[in-house]
């Protein structure tokens, strides 16, 4: 009769080894393949806690009781191999008194599954990256074999993976998908080579890198070429390159509008301190500058610059007016800059009058000769300017007026202002921009052309065609000018009337002497012949005979203090004073 197997049988024979806890973990039953499998002994196991045994078992075990619930497919590992567990929790009457462990070992064939399972896993997440990467990435055998292309590629080439992959890129590159191959570069030269490649097809600009890999027996096993979309950057670059030469034109077509304005307002300028100034001045004009003070000797071209600075601002349609400060007596000059009302002084007109502030609104005030402003006038004019309105003489209202303001100097303002015969506030006030004109003598490249310019200009002028010579103008060019600009225009216009040749040279070269005569001086010349030795009396009547003798050569008090190296103002207060017509 056959024997009756016994549960025990079944639990002691069967293939997985079986492990039973209590609700502690502690071991409770166990078969001999869990024995075995585990590689212990029964004492080993008898009454044990099963964590120190096999621990990510008995952690798997206590998740169970803490659970209540089966814990199924646990992979656990053992020694070098895995084993994989089923823990099921054991109820009496729905009390949880423990649980049952069943076990087995994971097959070669079956841990082989597992890795595959997680070969393809990570296949997965890198077909994802492949596909989802906005760059291109083709990737190529050592012998340039397209093996795959991703989806940006075939977007970027205007091709479809079908048609390139298992083609070689020769073939490719034969085929005008792309203009040269950075696959057959790095099959060359065994390392990472970057080209930048045109696709006809897509009319992409692409750069693209290839980076070899290399095995084990040192041959390229792998290219993979990656491929970034430059089209955008190219047109962006061009972008940039077209603003680049249009701000370049308009470089050059502010250069050119410096010289036509050079040319409208007649001023020469070929020397680099001069053009500096005048760039510096033109840019004053177009941002509306105010309050600029030009520096400069007499005859150097203050107010012929004041002039420019206007025309070119957008004050420019607007009155230039210009008050001369050392040719009128204070009273008189207040009269002029401020206007008056009717009655205000005897001698003032009926209606009265405007003044020359009030004339300039809305254009630019040109106050030349700064320096000899009278200090109460100096008062009145920084109280226009910090609030922009005037008061007319004897008048009561108060009339805004908002106009630019050049003032000009050959005086050392500064110095002014040290010797109190200046307003700080005013100076302050008044050189808010700065523009010193050189001396004629330090800016010697203009002297030919400004030789050329009136002679021109007088030829014209006088219906004249006369020349000067190189030589002349050299002889120019070493000539000091006290004068300045102004007495080089009144020797070439003297030369261009007076000379009797056709080539004025020789007037020209006889009107710069700088030195005095030989073992005679200037004054020597000019004595009278007298035995009165009285120096006050003696210099009178020789800065009166001067100032004929300048009176008859010259027809402006501009010209005459040119010549005679004082300003026009004082030539004309003196011509007051000696009664000189
Ligand atoms: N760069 C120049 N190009 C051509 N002419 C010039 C230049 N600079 C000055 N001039 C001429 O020289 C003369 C004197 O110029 P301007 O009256 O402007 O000088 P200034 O410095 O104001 O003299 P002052 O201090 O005596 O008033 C003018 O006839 C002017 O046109």
């Amino acid at each position: 009769m056959n024997e009756k197997i016994t549960f025990e049988d079944v639990v002691q024979n069967t293939s997985n080894g079986v492990i039973a806890t209590d609700c502690n973990g502690h071991i409770q039953i166990f078969n001999k393949k869990a024995r075995q499998l585990l590689n212990v002994t029964d004492q080993d196991l008898v009454g044990k806690d099963i964590e120190p045994i096999i621990p990510s078992v008995g952690r798997a075990v206590h998740d169970c009781l803490l659970g209540k619930k089966p814990v199924y497919g646990r992979q656990c590992p053992l020694g070098v191999s895995e084993i994989i567990v089923n823990i099921t929790p054991i109820f009496r009457s729905e009390k949880l008194i423990g649980t049952v462990c069943n076990f087995q070992k994971l097959s070669a064939f079956e841990t082989a599954a597992q890795k595959t399972d997680s070969y393809q896993n990570l296949n997965r997440q890198f077909e994802t990256i492949f596909h989802s990467s906005s760059d291109g990435i083709w990737v190529c055998d050592g012998n340039g074999i397209v093996l795959s292309i991703n989806s940006a590629s075939e977007i970027l080439n205007g091709i479809e993976a079908d048609h390139v992959i298992g083609r070689s890129v020769f073939d490719l590159q034969m085929d005008m998908v792309f203009d040269h191959s950075v696959t057959s570069k790095v099959m060359a030269s065994r390392q990472r080579e970057t080209v930048m490649q045109y696709i006809a097809k897509s009319q992409k600009y692409l750069l693209s890198t290839g980076t070899p890999s290399i095995d084990e027996q040192g041959n390229i096993a792998l290219i993979v070429i990656n491929e970034r979309d430059m089209t955008e950057l190219n047109t962006l670059r061009r972008k940039f390159e077209r603003s680049q030469m249009v701000r370049e034109k308009y470089q050059q077509e502010l250069s050119e509008l410096t010289l036509f304005t050079l040319k409208k307002n007649s001023i020469i300028a070929e020397s680099s301190n001069m053009r500096q100034l005048l760039q510096m001045a033109l840019k004053l004009s177009h941002i509306g500058a105010s309050n600029i003070l030009v520096l400069g000797e007499s005859g150097t071209g203050k107010g012929l610059l004041a002039r420019m600075i206007h025309k070119n601002s957008s004050r420019g349609q607007k009155p230039f007016v210009e008050i001369n400060c050392a040719a009128l007596p204070e009273n008189l000059l207040e009269a002029e800059l401020f206007g008056y009302e009717k009655g205000a002084f005897t001698g003032a007109r009926d209606k009265g009058k405007i003044g020359l502030v009030e004339l300039a609104q809305g254009g630019t005030l040109f106050l030349d000769e700064i320096g000899d402003m009278p200090l109460l006038l100096q008062t009145k004019l920084l109280k226009y300017l910090d609030n922009q309105e005037i008061r007319r003489i004897g008048g009561t209202e108060f009339i805004k007026v908002s106009c630019s303001v050049i003032a000009a100097t050959n005086q050392n303002l500064q110095e002014n202002v040290q010797k109190k015969l200046f307003r700080e506030d005013l100076y302050y006030r008044l050189s808010s921009f700065v523009l010193k004109l050189p001396p004629l003598r330090e800016r010697v490249d203009d002297v030919s052309g400004l030789v050329r310019f009136y002679l021109n200009k007088f030829n014209k002028k006088y219906s004249y065609n006369k020349t000067i010579s190189p030589q002349a103008i050299r002889r120019l060019q070493k000539y000091s000018f006290p004068g300045n600009i102004r007495e080089l225009k009144s020797i070439i216009e003297n030369g261009v009337v007076l000379s009797d040749s056709n080539l004025i040279d020789d007037f020209v070269v006889s009107s710069v002497t700088d030195e005095p005569p030989p073992g005679k001086n200037a004054v020597q010349h000019h004595l009278p012949d007298t035995d009165d030795l009285n120096l006050n009396r003696n210099l009178k009547t020789l800065e009166k005979q001067l100032l004929k003798q300048a009176r008859k050569k010259f027809r402006t008090t501009r010209e005459m203090a040119a010549k005679l190296g004082v300003s026009q103002p004082s030539v004309v207060r003196k011509l007051q004073k000696y009664n000189i017509s």
